[in-house]
């Protein structure tokens, strides 16, 4: 379910130098819904994810989180507010799951000792949701691709935060672990109630994640909506320029999108003739 916004960024400039990615820009996201950032290669969509974790400053705007300027909350407040994954993420040769999970806990934690019982019991607790439960002892290192991706967002859960920012969590992982991910972020948003903004390149995983659909270009929000609203041909093809099918799910009813690879067809038939 989702209500107010949780995140709202208004006004926001944003650039690198004198390239300016966004300019003006206003969004806010919803308590407890899922947000699917959809666009085209560099149309700005981490940089407004960053820019909303409070990672990116901007030249003007700001960004508001539960109606209290960002800027101003302090590190454990923020930390406790929200959470950033971003598209690559190293981590140091011999770190376990546990390890890495309890450096969710940093903004709880005490100046001086080890962890306290509260921080354990968030630990378990974020890696049981997670289905790590019984991989905290193994090294990040060594795990799966899409293990790896669950260890990081165990991190983010230990942190026990409202608001969870993801960069293309799904990249590089193969489609079994691509449906594992989609669906523990639906039972992380369904059954603790965080709200999820996720930046997507593949829109089926969009339509099958979010409740609502972002569709970016050259820093523009164009697109604002349900899924079945937003991923229609008329839409993605101003978008990415691209000629789309929109079929239904036979089960879900979700849209799902596939590229009519039309003019690689013309051109074929063109040949032949
Ligand atoms: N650190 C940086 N320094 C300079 N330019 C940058 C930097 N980060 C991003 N850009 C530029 O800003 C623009 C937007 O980049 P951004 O990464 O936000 O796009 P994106 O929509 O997430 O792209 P992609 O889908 O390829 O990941 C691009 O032109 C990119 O080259």
């Amino acid at each position: 379910m989702s209500g107010a916004a949780i995140l709202r960024g208004q006004g926001l400039t944003v650039g690198y130098g004198a390239r300016r990615v966004l300019d003006g820009l206003d969004v806010a996201i919803s308590a407890g819904g899922v947000t699917a950032l959809c666009g085209p290669n560099g149309c700005g969509k981490s940089t407004l994810l960053r820019t909303l974790a409070g990672l990116q400053p901007a030249q003007a705007g700001t960004v508001e989180i539960d109606g209290r300027p960002l800027r101003e909350l302090r590190r454990r407040e923020r930390a406790q507010a929200l959470a950033m994954l971003a598209q690559a993420n190293e981590v140091p040769a011999g770190l376990t799951v546990f390890e890495l999970a309890a450096y969710g806990r940093h903004a709880h934690r005490r100046l001086i000792g080890g962890l306290s019982s509260a921080d354990r019991s968030a630990i378990l607790d974020a890696l049981a949701a997670t289905g790590l439960r019984d991989h905290g002892a193994r090294e990040v290192a060594a795990l799966s691709g899409g293990e790896r991706q669950r260890a990081w967002i165990a991190m983010a859960l230990a942190q026990q935060c409202r608001v969870l920012l993801l960069d293309e969590p799904t990249t590089w992982l193969d489609v079994r672990h691509q449906v594992e991910l989609v669906s523990a972020l639906k039972a992380l948003n369904r059954e603790r109630g965080i709200t999820i903004v996720c930046v997507l390149h593949d829109l089926n995983q969009a339509a099958a994640l979010a409740d609502r659909v972002l569709l970016m270009k050259a820093g523009r929000i164009l697109h604002d909506g349900r899924p079945a609203e937003v991923l229609r041909p008329g839409p993605l093809a101003e978008v990415y320029g691209v000629e789309m099918w929109r079929l239904d799910h036979p089960d879900s009813e979700a849209p799902l999108c596939v590229p009519a690879f039309a003019p690689a067809r013309r051109q074929t038939r063109e040949a032949r003739s």
